[in-house]
């Protein structure tokens, strides 16, 4: 569906933020961007969404250039940002001017999710707390039902009740004609609602890979493993030390956290024991 190629990009006269970026997303996903502070995650989300153009390379949404910002093509895409600014109109009205960009939008579906929300379409959006803002945005994102849906930071701001609620939202939205792109450090947040993980670092993708390929080759877990030839990488925590290590066809539950952790400290490792393991 949406294909990088050879993506180069920086901000003016400024070090690349992303170099030599090739990723492919597909139907059918929920991908995980994640990557440190500055890593360049809001970038990509936009270079995806036509907001910003490559500097060399391409970024192609059913074949064609997302910065030709083409209507046929933007009509599928639908970026909830990070940061936002919304008109002081009743949400009903804002749904109103905006719906009219999506074909395939839903009023039911938006109303239904206001309300799951605990929102209402005469609200006032100015009115609103940050929180309150966000879940409009991410409501009416998923209500335009575009093929290609990103979302940048989506549980900022969220309280912990709503957090479980996107979760809940988010997995009433997937079917198997949409791709979701996901970019956050709640990684929490996203527990068993991903199935694929993308991770930035140093401008590169250290990461892409399925959660299934994953499972089949990393042991995560509490407990020592008896042969420490196996372990990639430890870090202490509250309960004691957490593992990552080469897997033993015995699948675990993915930690994240760990898995992230233990991809930026020891990303080559576990590459390499990977690819060993996939192709063995
Ligand atoms: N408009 C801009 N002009 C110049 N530099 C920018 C601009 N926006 C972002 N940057 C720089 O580009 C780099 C990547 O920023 P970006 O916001 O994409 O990172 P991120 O991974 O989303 O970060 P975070 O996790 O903190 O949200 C950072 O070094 C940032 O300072």
């Amino acid at each position: 569906m949406l294909s990088i190629k050879k993506l180069h990009f920086a901000y003016s006269n400024s070090p690349a933020v992303l170099s030599n970026i090739n990723l492919n997303f597909s139907t059918g996903n929920i991908y995980g961007l994640f990557g440190k502070n500055g890593e360049g995650k809001s970038t990509l989300l936009k270079l995806m969404a036509g907001l910003l153009f490559p500097m060399t390379g391409s970024c192609n949404l059913h074949g064609e250039p997302t910065k030709k910002r083409q209507p046929h093509i933007l009509k599928d895409v639908f970026l909830v940002p990070e940061d936002f600014e919304l008109p002081s109109l009743r949400i009903g009205q804002f749904e109103k001017i905006n719906s009219s960009f999506y074909p395939s939008f839903s009023k039911t579906q938006f109303y239904d999710l206001l309300e799951e929300f605990g929102l209402s379409p005469s609200n006032t959006i100015s009115k609103l707390s940050f929180g309150q803002k966000k879940k409009v945005l991410i409501a009416f994102g998923i209500a335009t039902n575009t093929p290609l849906l990103l979302m940048d930071e989506p549980t900022n701001g969220l309280d912990i009740p709503s957090k479980s609620q996107f979760r809940k939202v988010m997995a009433s939205a997937v079917d198997q004609g949409k791709c979701i792109v996901i970019s956050t450090h709640q990684v929490r947040d996203l527990h068993s609602l991903i199935n694929h993980v993308v991770i930035l670092d140093d401008s590169k993708v250290c990461m892409d890979l399925p959660l299934e390929t994953i499972s089949e080759n990393l042991w995560f877990g509490m407990t020592p493993k008896k042969n420490l030839e196996d372990v990639i990488y430890t870090e202490s925590t509250l309960g004691g030390r957490a593992i990552l290590a080469r897997g033993e066809r015995d699948e675990t539950e993915i930690d994240l956290e760990l898995l992230f952790n233990g991809v930026i400290e020891a990303g080559v490792k576990i590459t390499e024991s990977i690819n060993s393991e996939t192709h063995a």
